[in-house]
């Protein structure tokens, strides 16, 4: 459920008409809506009720924007985060350092040395190099880094494989059989606290079975952490659960994954931890686009719009669906292809897709874009990067302002020795 609805004839981002939004502020724009994200955030944290101990870290990669986080913050949620950067703005938005979990592959020197300083909550390592480097790092500076192991249990999560992290093949966690080795070595070193395991097999879910069994295989490593006396209070289940981009589509919702969790996790004895990212922010979020114009071809009509792949890159990376409907439907409906104005042909966000019936200087929406939208955003052909809005109620305010292109152009220079 989401709060972008038609009233008297016109798309609504609550209660304020998305034509008003782009009349002030033009397109492309991402719209999102305060009482979704809070709903969502709400629903999530409902479905894990029945555990006994859980802590919800965001996934501040899927939308980082500080308008978002503060709400999440205000929520109760800390984040997760992958850079320095996601870093200093779940601390920007209010979020307690203790609150925060550093996960990622690639956590340079520098990023270790800050986020021990800043007093990040988890560590979650994915690698004993990364492990030996920090405990360095960490007692270098007299702390204590506090850790979870992340595990790679080749499990196929049964999603598009560009986001599919649990499989043997993907680079992510340590290997399985290697685990308790690792955890081992890593527990005896002075400057780390390991305190658990994680777990994140890929992202856009919709089975829950693949989720279960590597849950299921993290609970037999931890019993075998256990009976060797080592300690393991927490077990980070990562993100992943799918939404619902095409109107219609049934995936399981967070009760049922709430449900899976509480029915693997019987008896366990630890904090569990989660990452949701798209689950929180995915339809709460929409991309507000002008149609350009309409260009008869061989096939279909082309649509062409304002936004582009540099604006919303799932389409063009992971050939994602996002519905897009009018701002204004008529009730007509035509069969086209919609296109972005970006000189390659990966820029195509519909192909042969019965829609809404547009002509040029109309306004259209590209629905679920609030997660991996505005984040994914670049400045391919010299294009600015897409502002952001966020409705309450009546009213909405700029949350990102437009990044025109000659700012871009003013941070570059050309060196003297090349005229
Ligand atoms: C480690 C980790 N945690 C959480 C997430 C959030 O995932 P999602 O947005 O699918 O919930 C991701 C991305 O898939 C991730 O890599
Ligand atoms: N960027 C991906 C999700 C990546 C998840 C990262 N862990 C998407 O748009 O679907």
């Amino acid at each position: 459920m989401d709060h972008f609805e038609l009233r008297n004839g016109e798309l609504h981002a609550e209660n304020v008409p998305l034509a008003a939004i782009a009349r002030e502020v033009g397109t492309p724009v991402y719209v999102y809506s305060r009482a979704t994200l809070t709903r969502h955030a709400q629903v999530f944290r409902e479905a894990l009720s029945a555990l006994p101990s859980v802590h919800i870290a965001f996934a501040v990669k899927s939308n980082p924007n500080l308008a978002v986080l503060r709400l999440l913050a205000k929520e109760g949620y800390g984040a997760d985060v992958v850079s320095e950067g996601e870093m200093n703005r779940a601390l920007k938005a209010g979020m307690p350092a203790a609150d925060i979990v550093f996960s990622g592959v690639g956590k340079t020197r520098a990023e270790l040395t800050a986020a021990v300083k800043a007093g990040i909550g988890q560590f979650n390592l994915e690698s004993e190099e990364e492990g030996v480097e920090l405990g360095e790092i960490a007692a270098a500076l007299g702390k204590t880094a506090t850790c979870a192991l992340r595990v790679n249990p080749n499990v196929d999560a049964k999603t598009h494989a560009k986001i599919s992290t649990g499989k043997a093949e993907n680079k992510f966690g340590v290997p399985y059989d290697m685990a308790a080795g690792i955890y081992t070595r890593l527990s005896a070193l002075p400057g780390l606290d390991m305190r658990g395991l994680a777990v994140h097999i890929g992202s856009q879910i919709g089975d829950l079975d693949p989720s279960r069994q590597a849950f299921i295989k993290m609970g037999e490593l931890m019993r075998a952490l256990r009976d060797q006396g080592l300690s393991v209070t927490h077990m980070d289940f990562g993100g992943g659960l799918g939404v619902p981009y095409k109107a219609g589509e049934q995936l399981p919702t967070p009760a049922d994954y709430g449900a899976m969790v509480a029915d693997v996790t019987q008896g366990w004895d630890v904090t569990l931890m989660f990452e949701p990212g798209r689950v929180i922010t995915g339809n709460s979020g929409v991309l507000v686009t002008e149609v350009v114009r309409v260009k008869q071809g061989a096939g279909h009509p082309w649509v062409v719009v304002d936004a582009a792949m540099n604006d919303l890159a799932r389409p063009a990376m992971y050939d994602a669906w996002h519905d897009f409907v009018a701002v204004k439907p008529s009730g007509e409906t035509m069969t086209a292809n919609v296109v972005g104005p970006i000189c390659e042909s990966s820029d195509t966000f519909a192909m042969a897709r019965e829609i809404d019936a547009v002509k040029a200087g109309d306004l259209a929406a590209f629905r679920t874009a609030g997660a991996y939208g505005a984040t994914m955003a670049n400045t391919y052909n010299s294009r600015a990067l897409v502002p952001e809005v966020m409705v309450d109620g009546d009213k909405w305010a700029l949350v990102a302002n437009r990044i025109e292109p000659a700012t871009i152009l003013a941070a570059e220079q050309v060196p003297e020795w090349l005229d």
